[in-house]
């Protein structure tokens, strides 16, 4: 897990960095950050001229008892409409800005997670993961909707107040700066502690999501161990948790816009003594003190909107960070720089003085494995031998860290798999595990991943070849994970699915155990191919003797290697001990 996921996870503040770093995403949409900031800017320039020169307007009235001039009228006309039209604009640009980025955003996560998959994954919950994809990202909504434009924009006219302030009274803006140098400050005085509140309510939010996600899974499970009303406890509290987190948030933001009302308040009143002092001297036209006092008010009232986004954002830090160790989370299996084709024909499978570890000690130590092409080999061990680890090297999830694995063609040079591109390599070696996911939707849907391009009538015949029911026609749903299925009928879809990419390597790690005997042997018949290589991973005798030739795993290392004749004949083999067969 990376430091900045870490961190999160723990509720520290997250790192500082992390708000920047989603500036970048902005770089592709340039010309619409800047149409979102000039429409920002022509929203809050808009109101301010408009209330300067009501207010001015209504001045003059009263003390020159002058009505105000057509044009007068029909310039406040137009900054109405103005004013109203552009915030408009804003709100549709901003939010049209954000939801671009964040489509973008969201794309770049799922590439993160696919990058880092399966190990990066293995150890995190999925509902976590759903939070990062889906709450943190739309979390970051407002940061790009609501911060950089009208940061922008306040500033601008803010330093466009303060100059016409200046010009009607020297003295004028230095009631309304340090006030507004004391609200842009306010997000950052507390942004340890902000952004540690952030971060708890986004790790409380993510627990919550990973609970919610683990209990609709495991309802079945959850209602035959009689945990059901535990589990709603749980959900119980840690929902008020979030609460909890969410209302330590909110009660400190309520504390800062009363503080930030507070200062406009005293700006304004600092306006109105220094521009009626200006008056009562005879420097200053009576019509300029509203004037100065509403263009003081107008152009603070979007400082302390930017102060108050900025605060958000501060808070949101803990979601940029989960989602920054997302987007950047390096590649586990990396794609070769120079990929090499795979060349024609079957390919066996050779594995090198191969060492593997998960971080701790080494699951795979000097593993020499060697399938000839065509061939099919029966891979067994006991429970955590390393068997499937083995399979997972060969479909290049992880990479060992010492040694080769290889795709051997029957003549040529073996290609290393990590020299072959990603896409060739899943059409050449594919993986069928016990629990193999199908997805919600129909039976052809789910077959059709495998070979988008093949018609009904060959799904229908892999799918009868495979032993799919019969009657099960190509539109019957699955249902979500194969819900509405057996876990036989689960298990020849999926084998039916991997036959569909026509793979030279097909690897089987346990992916017969849901079927009886006869089912086992049939679809044996079914997966043989000229040509193809096979590597089963399986604990049923009958399923092993099938093999051309068996290797044991133990204790990280190939210790016996023959075919069943050879290793059942042999008293004390490492192959009965698996077996639990008594010498
Ligand atoms: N993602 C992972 N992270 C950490 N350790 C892992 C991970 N996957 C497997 N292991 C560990 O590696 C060892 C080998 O696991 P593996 O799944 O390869 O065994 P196996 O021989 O296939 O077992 P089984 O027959 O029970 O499926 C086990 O100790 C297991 O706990």
């Amino acid at each position: 897990m990376s430091t900045a996921t870490a961190a999160t996870h723990e509720g520290d503040a997250p790192a500082r960095g992390a708000l920047r770093a989603l500036l970048p995403a902005l770089a592709a949409h340039r010309a619409m950050t800047a149409r979102t900031c000039a429409a920002a800017l022509l929203e809050q320039g808009s109101l301010v001229t408009l209330v300067t020169l009501a207010a001015h307007t209504v001045g003059t009235a009263v003390i020159e008892g002058k009505a105000p001039s057509a044009a007068t009228v029909t310039a406040l006309a137009a900054l109405v409409l103005v004013r109203a039209l552009a915030t408009w604009r804003e709100m549709d640009l901003s939010h049209d800005l954000a939801y671009r980025v964040l489509a973008v955003l969201r794309v770049r996560v799922f590439d993160g997670l696919a990058r880092s998959a399966p190990a990066r994954i293995a150890g995190r919950r999925s509902g976590d993961l759903a939070a990062t994809a889906m709450a943190d990202v739309e979390a970051l909504e407002f940061f790009y909707a609501h911060t950089t434009a009208q940061l922008l924009a306040s500033a601008t006219v803010l330093t466009g107040g303060c100059l016409v302030l200046a010009v009607v009274e020297p003295w004028l803006p230095a009631a309304v700066l340090p006030v507004a140098a004391l609200l842009a400050a306010a997000p950052f005085a507390d942004a340890r502690g902000r952004a540690a509140r952030g971060a708890r309510t986004r790790t409380a939010v993510a627990r919550l999501s990973a609970d919610t996600v683990e209990t609709v899974d495991g309802l079945r499970e959850l209602l035959a161990l009689g945990q059901l009303a535990e589990r709603r406890r749980t959900l119980a509290e840690h929902g008020r948790q979030v609460g909890d987190a969410q209302r330590a948030e909110a009660t400190r933001e309520a504390v800062a816009a009363s503080v930030r009302d507070l200062l406009i308040v005293a700006a304004v009143l600092g306006v109105v003594a220094a521009a009626a002092h200006s008056v009562t001297s005879g420097r200053l036209h009576g019509a300029w003190a509203p004037a100065a006092m509403a263009l003081a008010l107008a152009v603070l009232g979007p400082v302390a909107e930017s102060a108050r986004a900025l605060s958000q954002a501060v808070a949101l830090r803990a979601a940029a960070s989960r989602v920054g160790a997302a987007v950047q989370a390096p590649a586990l299996a990396p794609p070769p720089a120079q990929p090499r084709r795979l060349p024609p024909g079957p390919l066996g499978v050779r594995l090198h003085q191969v060492r593997f570890d998960y971080g701790g000690q080494p699951v795979l130590d000097g593993v020499d494995l060697t399938v000839p092409p065509g061939r099919t080999l029966a891979l067994v061990g006991v429970s955590g031998a390393g068997k499937s680890t083995c399979a997972h090297l060969l479909a290049r999830f992880w990479d060992p860290s010492q040694g080769t694995v290889q795709l051997v063609p029957a003549h040529g040079d073996p290609v290393d798999v990590r020299d072959v591109a990603d896409a060739e390599l899943r059409r050449a070696v594919v993986l069928v595990g016990q629990e193999t996911p199908l997805f919600h939707g129909t039976l052809a849907e789910n077959l059709r991943l495998a070979a988008p391009e093949a018609d009904d009538d060959l799904l229908a015949a892999t799918a009868r070849r495979c032993g799919v029911d019969r009657n099960a026609a190509m539109d019957t749903l699955v249902g979500e994970r194969g819900a509405t299925l057996s876990g036989g009928q689960r298990a020849r879809i999926a084998l039916a699915r991997a036959l569909l990419v026509r793979p030279r390597v097909l690897v089987l790690d346990e992916s017969t155990a849901h079927l009886d005997n006869t089912g086992d042997a049939r679809i044996a018949d079914a997966l043989r191919e000229e040509g193809r290589t096979t590597i089963v991973i399986a604990h049923r005798p009958a399923t092993i003797r099938r093999a051309d030739r068996i290797a044991v795993l133990d204790q990280g290392r190939i210790v016996e290697e023959g075919t069943w004749e050879d290793l059942t004949s042999r008293p004390g083999s490492a192959l009965d001990r698996v077996l639990g067969i008594p010498s």
